[in-house]
C-alpha cells in the first residue's frame, strides 16, 4: 500500500500540492481526476520521486520513501511512465523496450571482451521478453518500427509497454488519453485491466476522459486546488456536491470533463 500523509509541494509561493492525504491499496485502480491545475501531475511527480516534496511523507507498504529519487524507486518496483526520450527515436520499439532493464552485462568493457556468451545469452532473453510484452499489448506488428514513427496512442502503448520490461508492483499513469483515438484507448484500457488481474499490477492513473476512467478504474480520487477533494466510486464522485463546484469554478470546460461530454 501506498500512503501518502499531508503532503506539500509549493513552488515558490504557490501551493500546487497543498496538504494532500490519501491511500493507493495494493491490486486497485485508482483514477485521479480532477480540474485543470489541480495539483494532479505533481503530486505524481512527488510520489515518483522526480519531484522533492516541501513537506509530508510518502510510504510504500509501511516503508518511508519520501523523497528517494526515481532511479531507487524503480528498482522498488513504484514507476511512472515518461515519453520516449528524443535520442530513443530512432530505435525500433523493440530496441526500446530492449533498454529498459539497466545494469546489463554489455555495458562494461571487461564484459563486452570476456563475457561475449553471457551477452549473447542476455540479449536472447531481453529480445524474447521484448518480444512478450508487445504480444501482451497485441502491437507485435511495430517491433520493427522506429519509435519516432509510431502513432501517439502506440507511444503510449510503448511506454506502458516499458513498466512490462521490469517487475513493476505499482505505476502511474499520466493522462494516457490524449490525443489517443478510442480504438487505441480501449487497447490501452484492455491492457491495464489485464496487467491488474493477470499480473497484480497496481495502478495510478491521471484521465480527463470520464469514460475511459469508469471502464478501468475500481476507486476513484478527486483533487482541486492541491488537496484530495472526494474519494468513491466514478458514480458518487459525479453527484459530490463540492466536485461539481470545483469543476464549474474553474469553467466550462472543466464541468465539460466532469460529465464526459466532448471537450
Ligand atoms: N515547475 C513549476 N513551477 C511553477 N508552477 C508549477 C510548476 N509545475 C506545476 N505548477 C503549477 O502547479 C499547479 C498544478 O499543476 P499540475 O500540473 O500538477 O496540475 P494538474 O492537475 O496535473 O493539471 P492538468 O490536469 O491541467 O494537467 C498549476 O497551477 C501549475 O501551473
Amino acid at each position: 500500500m501506498i500512503e501518502v500523509q499531508d503532503l506539500h509541494r509549493h513552488f515558490g509561493g504557490f501551493r500546487a500540492v497543498d496538504g494532500a492525504s490519501l491511500r493507493i491499496e495494493p491490486g486497485s485502480i485508482t483514477g485521479l481526476i480532477g480540474p485543470n491545475g489541480a495539483g494532479k501531475t505533481t503530486l505524481f511527480n512527488v510520489i515518483a520521486g522526480v519531484l522533492k516534496p516541501t513537506s509530508g511523507r510518502v510510504t510504500m507498504a509501511g516503508e518511508d520513501i519520501t523523497g528517494l529519487s526515481p532511479h531507487v524507486l524503480f528498482h522498488k518496483g513504484l514507476l511512472r511512465t515518461f515519453q520516449i526520450a528524443h535520442e530513443f527515436s530512432s530505435m525500433t520499439c523493440r530496441e526500446n523496450l530492449m533498454m529498459v532493464p539497466g545494469g546489463q552485462s554489455g555495458e562494461t568493457l571487461w564484459n563486452t571482451w570476456f563475457g561475449r556468451k553471457r551477452i549473447a545469452n542476455e540479449e536472447r532473453a531481453l529480445r524474447a521478453k521484448a518480444d512478450e510484452v508487445l504480444e501482451f499489448l497485441t502491437v507485435s506488428h511495430l517491433a520493427e518500427q522506429r519509435a519516432g514513427q509510431i502513432s501517439g496512442g502506440q507511444k503510449k502503448l510503448l511506454e506502458l509497454g516499458r513498466t512490462m520490461m521490469v517487475d513493476a508492483k505499482i505505476v502511474f499513469l499520466d493522462e494516457v488519453g490524449a490525443g489517443v483515438n478510442r480504438t487505441l484507448l480501449n487497447t490501452i484500457g484492455d491492457a491495464i485491466i489485464r496487467l491488474n488481474q493477470e499480473r497484480n499490477y497496481t495502478f495510478v492513473v491521471i484521465e480527463h476522459d470520464m469514460d475511459f476512467i469508469g471502464k478501468i478504474s475500481d476507486h476513484v480520487i478527486c483533487m482541486a486546488e492541491g488537496k484530495v477533494l472526494a474519494e468513491g466510486s466514478l458514480a458518487e464522485i459525479k453527484a459530490n456536491e463540492q466536485v461539481i463546484e470545483a469543476y464549474l469554478g474553474t469553467g466550462l470546460k472543466n464541468k465539460d470533463q466532469l460529465e464526459g461530454a466532448p471537450t
